[in-house]
């Protein structure tokens, strides 16, 4: 059918705006991930960005990093620390070790996982927020955000403080539900603990029991195990020091616990006074190392390891 002039010249403007949106698209540049990651992770490199990005509905996400280990999510270990193996100052003071560049390599190393864990000692000095906000923005209009992690705080006896960030963030709708993990407790429970526990889920937590070891702490091979029934596919573990310990003690080792490390080490010395994590692990219980990849992320080196029994 012929179309008159203004009709001809209306299709010749929208089909010049289809063209120039579908240009757009296939040109925009999506920030992406270090390659430093897929190589550590052997991500095919088109499909790094999947692991970082949820679509605009929000479903669950494109992709996960797993595990064969059909009992726990994939775990990832990674901090920072000075050249002599301290985590934190003088009576655990925060230290901004990472530089900018590896900073924002860590918070890509979020997107990739769908938790991450620290313990109460973390969370009560540190008052963290853990999500990805040093990543360049994504445009407001287009379909992409970035994935967020579930904060997971390992808590025996809830001492999470109700107005902590991770908290008040998700009231204010700007980061996820945090799950808290605490003793389970016996039938006749401690009352207080009961009172913690409600206050912390009407505050917005989820509490979750996790039988303890034998020395009262999470058990972290039976944390493991809920964390995977909950739909916990793939788990970064941040720290602190305690946590760590724990995480490359021989219990959590020879039950297979971690995947990959990822520690970054700034060019500074913090001294005697700073907070170490090799302390409770003598030198019989250390466990075997397997390089994978170590680059420089501005000044800091980023090495990235297997552990071996
Ligand atoms: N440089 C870095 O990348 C990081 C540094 N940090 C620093 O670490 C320090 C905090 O470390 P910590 O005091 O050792 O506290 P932590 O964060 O390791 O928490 C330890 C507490 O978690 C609870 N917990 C329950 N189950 C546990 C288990 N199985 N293993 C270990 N803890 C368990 C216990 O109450 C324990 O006291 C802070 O100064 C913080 O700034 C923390 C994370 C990363
Ligand atoms: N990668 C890294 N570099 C440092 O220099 C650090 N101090 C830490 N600390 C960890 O990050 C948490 C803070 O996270 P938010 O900035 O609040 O998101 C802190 O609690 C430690 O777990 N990490």
């Amino acid at each position: 059918m012929r179309t008159n002039g203004a009709d001809a010249r209306f299709d010749r403007a929208r089909l010049g705006r289809r063209l120039a949106q579908t240009f757009d698209a296939m040109t925009t540049i999506l920030p992406s991930p270090p390659n430093f990651l897929s190589r550590v992770f052997e991500l095919p490199a088109g499909d790094v960005l999947a692991h970082s990005v949820y679509v605009d509905d929000d479903k669950p996400r494109i992709c996960s990093l797993h595990t064969l280990e059909p009992n726990r999510p994939y775990v990832t270990l990674t901090f920072a620390q000075s050249l002599d193996a301290k985590i934190a100052g003088q009576g655990g003071k925060q230290l901004a070790l990472s530089g900018n560049e590896s900073m924002l390599m860590t918070h890509w190393l979020r997107t990739f996982h769908d938790g991450i864990l620290v313990g109460i000692g973390t969370a009560l000095n540190d008052n963290p927020q853990l999500n990805t906000r040093h990543l360049p923005p994504f445009s407001a209009d287009g379909p992409y955000k970035y994935h967020l992690p579930r904060p997971i705080i390992l808590d025996t006896d809830l001492r999470l403080p109700i107005d902590c960030k991770l908290l008040r963030n998700y009231r204010a709708g700007v980061g996820r539900r945090p799950w808290v993990v605490t003793r389970a407790i016996v039938a006749d429970g401690d009352e207080s603990h009961v009172s913690r526990q409600t206050s912390l889920e009407t505050t917005g937590a989820r509490i979750i029991e996790v039988n303890t070891d034998g020395d009262g702490r999470i058990s972290i091979p039976s944390l493991l195990v809920r964390l995977r029934e909950l739909g916990i596919q793939s788990l970064m573990v941040e720290g602190g020091a305690r946590v760590i310990q724990s995480f490359l003690g021989v219990e959590a080792r020879h039950r297979n616990c971690i995947d990959t490390v990822i520690i970054t080490v700034a060019p500074t010395l913090v001294g005697n006074g700073g907070v170490g994590y090799g302390t409770d692990l003598s030198s019989d219980m250390l466990p075997g190392v397997q390089h994978i990849e170590t680059e420089l992320f501005g000044r800091d080196a980023v090495v990235a390891f297997k552990v071996t029994q």
